[in-house]
């Protein structure tokens, strides 16, 4: 193809007919029309748009992200804007983010009644949140409020509050902001408050990997300080296998050299419970963590790394919430890290199921101080 043909070619892009999906969309359709592309934005429905069951019973937020992919490996579009934190962590295969663009303001707020805070909120005041990761932060920070489920786009939340069905209601501030809706918020919760969900703010444009010139074109969106800092949160994700609906809160942020990967996880029987299914333990399969400056790779058949910090350095915070932060220079290797600590101290005050017979247990630091390697004896 030559260089006239590959302008001359119309880029499908593919988008959720969501308000907030159309206005990302349009935003990067923008984009890449100021690039010189001509750009067609093409509606796909997806399953999280037509069910309107909770998040954690059909599948997770993976949900928006299936249909977009399989109108894009069916050749019917060219690329697609996803909400990062949306994207499930496994690879999508014959798909590539060819862009992460500049993320939006990662922090929720708190959309209420009357304007209040959070703490101005009564005691029982209702807070709806579908967010297993929102819910638990909010019954740490405000025990005197009570966290009901909701679910919905985001004009539909706010009406409830509006309507006075509920006291108040969390969103992303990134999202309101592409609504131009931000001035609608009472609250910006900070973070020492609410950790956002991985990739939260951030967009991640998606093509078909052999499409060489699609990647191209998208590779002028990208911004490289989001990518480092999403591929950190990200990777703490994909280590502690937590599907998209865990009670996991991270954030990364990169100071030029280093990324500082700060991060919450909710009470463990939150982590492997039965209503949010698609989470599996992370005890249950394989996983790959590394300790600091070192890393193992455990069997797919099955093994835990615990130990890995020796002393546990990840603090729980009140009501069995979790905290930690770590720096370092490799976002993924990071991210591993962050797992550990957590999985480490989990296993250590025995929060965490150990790992099933025959699979084996890595120990490596002093409170595990065993065999680099045991096989779990049993059944
Ligand atoms: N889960 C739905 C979803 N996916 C992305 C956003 C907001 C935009 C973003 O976080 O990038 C929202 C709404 C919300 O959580 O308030």
């Amino acid at each position: 193809m030559n260089q006239t043909s590959q302008h001359a070619a119309v880029l499908r892009l593919g988008t959720r007919a969501s308000e907030l999906a159309t206005s990302q969309s349009g935003w990067v359709a923008d984009h890449l029309r100021s690039l010189g592309h001509e750009v067609e934005l093409v509606l796909v429905q997806t399953e999280g748009d037509r069910n309107r069951a909770p998040l954690t019973q059909i599948g997770g937020t993976g949900v928006f992200v299936s249909a977009l992919r399989e109108a894009l490996l069916a050749g019917e579009i060219d690329c697609a804007v996803h909400s990062l934190k949306d994207i499930p962590v496994a690879a999508a295969p014959g798909l590539v983010t060819a862009a992460v663009p500049e993320r939006e303001d990662p922090r929720d707020v708190l959309v209420s009644r009357d304007g209040m805070s959070l703490t101005e909120l009564p005691e029982g005041a209702v807070i709806g949140t579908g967010s297993p990761r929102r819910a638990v932060q909010l019954a740490a920070a405000a025990p005197h409020v009570t966290v009901t489920q909701i679910r919905g786009n985001v004009g539909s939340r706010i009406n409830r509050v509006t309507s006075g069905e509920l006291d108040a209601i969390v969103l992303a501030a990134a999202g309101l902001r592409r609504l131009g809706r931000l001035g609608e918020a009472s609250q910006v919760l900070e973070l020492t408050t609410m950790l956002p969900a991985p990739g939260q703010g951030a967009l991640a444009v998606e093509c078909r990997a052999e499409d060489a010139a699609v990647v191209q074109a998208l590779a002028h969106l990208e911004h490289a300080p989001t990518r480092i800092c999403v591929t950190a949160e990200r990777a703490l994700l994909g280590a502690l296998e937590a599907g998209c609906s865990a009670p996991v809160g991270a954030l990364a942020r990169w100071d030029g050299e280093d990324v500082v990967l700060e991060a919450v996880v909710g009470p463990t029987d939150s982590l492997a419970s039965g209503d949010a299914a698609p989470t599996p333990r992370a005890a249950d399969s394989g996983l790959l963590v590394a300790a600091r400056g070192q890393s193992r790779a455990v069997p797919a058949d099955g093994g835990l790394l615990a130990g890995a910090g020796g002393q546990s350095r990840a603090v729980p915070a009140d009501h069995g919430l979790l905290r930690h932060r770590v720096r370092g220079r490799d976002p993924v290797e990071l991210g591993r890290e962050m797992a550990a600590y957590f999985l480490d101290h989990l296993v250590a005050t025995g929060d965490l199921t150990p790992p099933k017979a025959g699979s084996h247990l890595v120990a490596t630091g002093d409170r595990f101080p065993t065999d680099p390697r045991s096989t779990i004896p049993g059944a």
